[in-house]
C-alpha cells in the first residue's frame, strides 16, 4: 500500500498519522493511505508560505504563468489516469471524472493567462498635479480548505487563482478525498512551482482546518463545505481580521412551466437532481412544477429515473455512482424517511446492495415547500416535487429558502424567462438548462445563505485573491 505524504516547504513530510482513501463504490478497494497533519504541520506550512511570500509575490507574471500553464498541461494530458483516481476516491462515474479533471486543467490555464494580465488604473487627482495609481497586491498566504464532493475542480479554482496573483498556498482538502489534491501537489512541484509556495496538509477539519482558520500567518481563508462549517470560520475569520470567502449549500429550485417543452424539462431536471449522485452544491433539489404540466412531468421524469443505472462509478454503463460514504448515505436515507413521515410519495430512494454506497435516485413527489425535505440541504439523490399554481408562485416557492446559489426555469416564453432572471435571488440562472455544471471562466457563487465574500472563479477571483493599494504621487 503506497503512502502519501504532505508537502510542505517543497519537502515531503510523513506524518505519525495516515489515513485509507477508500473507495465509495467498493470499499475492499483502498487507493492508498495518506498523511494526516496535525496543528505542527500547518504551522511548519505557515512558516514555509511566509518564507517563499516575497519571491513569489516579486516572482515576473511570466514565471506564474509558466508554472501554472505547465501544470494544466499536465493534468490534461493525464486526464484519464487522474479521472479514474477521482472516480475511485469520490464515486462520480468515470465521464464525470474526466470530466472534471478536465475542467481542473482549464482553470489552470486560464489562471495562466491572468497572471499575465492582472493591471491597475491610473487616474487624474481631483488636487492639481497629483497621479492616483490603484494596484493590486497579494493578499500573502492564503488557507484553502475543500470539500470531497468537487476533489480536484475546486482545489484547482482556488489555487490556480491564489498563485496567478502572487499568494503562497496552504491547501487542505476533505479527509474523504485527499487523492486528486495530493496529485495537484505533486504536478505543480514538477511543473517549477518554487519549494514553500504551494504547501499541501492532508489532517481532518477539526485539527488541520481549525488551526488553519486560527493561526495568525494565514492572512485569508477560501472555505467550500457545509453551511455550519463555513458560519464557523467567518466568525473566526472575523474575530481575527482574516479575509474570508465562503461557499456552503444550496436548496435549488428549478422552475417548470406549462409551456416548457417536457423533454428539456425533464433532462435538464434529470441531469440537475441526480447526476453526480446529487452532491453538487448546485442540484435542483426543488422541482417546482406548474399545475398544467405536472403530471406529464412527474410520470415522464418518474420514468426516466427508474432507467437511471445506479452502481460502480468505473463501470462504463453507471450512470450514477455510489454516495461518497456511510455517513452520507444514512442522511439521505433519513430524509428519504423524513419526506414519507411528512406525506410525500416516494418514488424510489432505497439503499441497494453491494459493496459500496449505493441508492436509488429518490423524487419526493407531492412535496411543499414548508416540509423540511424541502428546505435543509439533503446533498444526496434526491429532489422534491413541489406543484404550484402558476409562474407568480413559482417565483415566490423559488425565492422562500435561506439559500440563493443556483436556480433554474424551463419555459419558451422569454417574458417569462427574463422576469425570472431578474427576480430569482440567486447567483447563477440558468434557462432551459440544469442548475449544476457551470464554465470555468465566469463567476461562481450565490447570495442569502449559500455564499459569503467575494465571487470564485473568471476574472472575479482577483477580488479575493488580490488587495488594493491607492498611491497618490506628486513629481
Ligand atoms: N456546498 C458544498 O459544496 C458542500 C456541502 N457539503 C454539505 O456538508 C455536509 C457535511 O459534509 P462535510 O464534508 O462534513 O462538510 P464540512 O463543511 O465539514 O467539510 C468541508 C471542509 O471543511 C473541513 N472542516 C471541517 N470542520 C472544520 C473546522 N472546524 N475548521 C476548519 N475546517 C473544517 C473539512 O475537513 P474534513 O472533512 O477533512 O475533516 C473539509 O475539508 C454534507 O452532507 C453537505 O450537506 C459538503 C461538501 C460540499
Ligand atoms: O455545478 C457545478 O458545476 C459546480 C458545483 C459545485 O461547485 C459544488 O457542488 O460544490
Amino acid at each position: 500500500m503506497q503512502n502519501y505524504d504532505n508537502l510542505i516547504g517543497g519537502k515531503w513530510v510523513a506524518e505519525a498519522e495516515a489515513m485509507p482513501n477508500i473507495n465509495p463504490s467498493n470499499t475492499n478497494d483502498i487507493l492508498g493511505n495518506y498523511a494526516r497533519g496535525d496543528a505542527a504541520s500547518v504551522d511548519a506550512a505557515v512558516e514555509a508560505a511566509r518564507a517563499a511570500l516575497p519571491g513569489w509575490a516579486g516572482a515576473t507574471p511570466q514565471l506564474r504563468h509558466d508554472v501554472l500553464e505547465a501544470t494544466g498541461a499536465t493534468i490534461m494530458a493525464r486526464k484519464d489516469e487522474l479521472g479514474r483516481l477521482l472516480s475511485r476516491e469520490e464515486g462520480k462515474t468515470l465521464a464525470e471524472g474526466i470530466g472534471e479533471v478536465t475542467r481542473a486543467a482549464q482553470l489552470f490555464k486560464f489562471f495562466a493567462g491572468e497572471a499575465l494580465r492582472l493591471g491597475g488604473e491610473v487616474l487624474p487627482s481631483v488636487r492639481p498635479g497629483v497621479e492616483v495609481m490603484i494596484e493590486r497586491e497579494p493578499v500573502g498566504v492564503v488557507g484553502l480548505i475543500t470539500p470531497w464532493n468537487f476533489p480536484i475542480a475546486i482545489p484547482a479554482w482556488k489555487a490556480a487563482p491564489a498563485l496567478a496573483y502572487g499568494n503562497c498556498v496552504i491547501l487542505k482538502p476533505a479527509e474523504l478525498t485527499p487523492g486528486c489534491a495530493w496529485e495537484i501537489a505533486n504536478i505543480l512541484k514538477e511543473s517549477g512551482c518554487p519549494d514553500g509556495v504551494f504547501n499541501l496538509v492532508m489532517g481532518s477539519g477539526r485539527t488541520v482546518g481549525a488551526q488553519m482558520v486560527a493561526h495568525p500567518g494565514i492572512d485569508a481563508i477560501s472555505f467550500t463545505g457545509s453551511v455550519a462549517t463555513g458560519r464557523q470560520i467567518a466568525v473566526q475569520c472575523a474575530e481575527n481580521g482574516k479575509k474570508v470567502q465562503l461557499e456552503m449549500g444550496g436548496k435549488n429550485p428549478m422552475v417548470v412551466l406549462d409551456d416548457a417543452d417536457l423533454d428539456v424539462a425533464v433532462g435538464a431536471s434529470l441531469n440537475g437532481a441526480f447526476f453526480s449522485t446529487g452532491q453538487r452544491c448546485t442540484a435542483s433539489s426543488r422541482l417546482i412544477v406548474t399545475a398544467g404540466i405536472h403530471d406529464a412531468f412527474v410520470e415522464k421524469l418518474s420514468a426516466e429515473v427508474a432507467k437511471l443505472k445506479v452502481g460502480d462509478a468505473l463501470d462504463p454503463e453507471t450512470q450514477i455512482g455510489p454516495v461518497v460514504d456511510e455517513r452520507q448515505l444514512q442522511q439521505n436515507l433519513s430524509y428519504v424517511d423524513l419526506a414519507r413521515s411528512e406525506g410525500c410519495e416516494v418514488i424510489g430512494g432505497e439503499a441497494m446492495d453491494g459493496q459500496g454506497f449505493f441508492q436509488r435516485p429518490a423524487l419526493f413527489v407531492h412535496a411543499t415547500n414548508d416540509m423540511r425535505s424541502s428546505r435543509e440541504e439533503i446533498f444526496g439523490p434526491c429532489a422534491s416535487v413541489i406543484r404550484v399554481a402558476d409562474y407568480d408562485e413559482a417565483l415566490a416557492v423559488a425565492n422562500d429558502t435561506e439559500f440563493g446559489l443556483s436556480a433554474g426555469i424551463c419555459t419558451t416564453s422569454l417574458k417569462h424567462a427574463s422576469h425570472f432572471r431578474r427576480h430569482i435571488q440567486a447567483g447563477m440562472v440558468m434557462v432551459n438548462l440544469p442548475t449544476a455544471g457551470v464554465d470555468y471562466h465566469v463567476p461562481f457563487g450565490g447570495r442569502k445563505g449559500s455564499s459569503y465574500g467575494a465571487k470564485e472563479q473568471g476574472t472575479y477571483a482577483r477580488e479575493f485573491y488580490t488587495q488594493i493599494k491607492t498611491s497618490y504621487i506628486a513629481p
